[in-house]
């Protein structure tokens, strides 16, 4: 069982416009509405392909009625902590070459009872997980090294912690030696504090987070695929996708993929990586089903070349 924590989840409203342009009114070709949240997304990833997941998360206002009843039909065993104000919601605006600008809310003021109601939802709902992932933002309100502290309890507790997240939380949330970290590109530059241009920039980069105190560190890298980094040493890896059409929530894919497939390794990192570049050909932040796995695409290099130049985030 892999247990999520998103401690700022969202409903997510992807809008399709042909252009962007500020202070106009812009009339969309079309919108749709997503459960949102980085371990919501990982939850919906591990169900969809079959895996059993328990998705821990506030829940307030009409969005946080709205987020439970599109996750209804998702088959996750869901732990809903009741707070006083209403769940965000998040926007992306997809232009037609595949752009897209997201407009990410700060989410809701939770009091210091919400956040201790969150942290001992996150332990009783923990028991017996082969994996806690905790992801994503934190709201107003919620102490920087809450993902730390629920980290360390849990760690010392003999469960194995992935986290998933960017900033000051992220950067404490390693003090506390998670077995894995997530980052993608931007955010393995801000925590390691270096410049990632090359992969051989993302392999320092990793081995700075492992000397902060990350066991493994799982590189996302965009259309450069990912890099595992851990005891063994260092592998990359990468599955082409044809027609990219959303990358939004691959990065949630990818972890879902790795950690259903054991959480360490090569053959895990292969099967993240399957998962991600699946999630990548599909629309907004829609996860794969079984049939949209191509295993074969995904090509594992042992020996990482450094010297190689990261593309560009894909806009879409
Ligand atoms: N253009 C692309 N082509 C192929 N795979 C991609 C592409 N963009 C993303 N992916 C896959 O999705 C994963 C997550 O994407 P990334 O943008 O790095 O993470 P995040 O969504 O967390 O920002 C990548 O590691 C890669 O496997
Ligand atoms: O908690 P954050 O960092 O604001 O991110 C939340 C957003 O990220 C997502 O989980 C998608 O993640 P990615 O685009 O990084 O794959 C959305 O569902 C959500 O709106």
């Amino acid at each position: 069982m892999i247990v999520t924590v998103t401690a700022n989840p969202s409903v997510d409203r992807t809008v399709e416009v042909d252009a962007l342009a500020r202070g106009t009114v812009i009339r969309a070709r079309a919108a749709h509405v997503d459960p949102g949240g980085k371990g919501v997304n990982v939850s919906r990833a591990l169900a969809a392909l079959g895996h059993k997941t328990r998705a821990v998360l506030p829940s307030g206002g009409a969005e946080g009625r709205q987020l439970a009843d599109l996750l209804a039909a998702d088959g996750i065993e869901l732990v809903l902590v009741p707070i006083r104000g209403a769940v965000r919601a998040n926007v992306s605006v997809v232009e037609p070459d595949g752009t897209v600008t997201k407009l990410n809310e700060p989410g809701p003021y939770l009091v210091p009872d919400e956040s201790a109601a969150v942290a001992e939802a996150v332990r009783t709902a923990a028991a017996q997980a082969d994996w806690v992932v905790l992801a994503g933002s934190l709201p107003p309100g919620v102490p920087e090294d809450f993902y730390a502290r629920l980290a360390e309890t849990l760690r010392r507790g003999g469960t194995r912690v992935a986290i998933d997240s960017s900033g000051p939380a992220f950067a404490s949330a390693l003090t506390a030696r998670p077995h894995l970290v997530k980052p993608n590109r931007e955010e393995l530059a801000e925590a390691a504090g270096m410049p990632v241009a090359t992969l051989g920039d993302a392999v320092a980069a990793a081995g700075v987070l492992r000397a902060r105190g990350a066991d493994a560190v799982l590189a996302s890298l965009g259309a450069d695929g990912a890099l595992l980094v851990d005891d063994g040493g260092a592998v990359h890896g990468e599955a082409p996708v044809p027609v990219p059409r959303s990358t939004v929530g691959a990065g949630d894919a990818l972890l879902a993929g790795f950690l259903a497939a054991g959480g360490c390794g090569a053959r895990a990192l292969a099967e993240g990586l399957a998962w991600a570049a699946a999630a990548t050909g599909l629309p907004g932040s829609r996860m794969p089903a079984p049939a949209d796995l191509d295993r074969t695409a995904v090509r594992l290099h042992d020996t990482v070349e450094t010297g190689r130049a990261l593309r560009e985030r894909d806009p879409a």
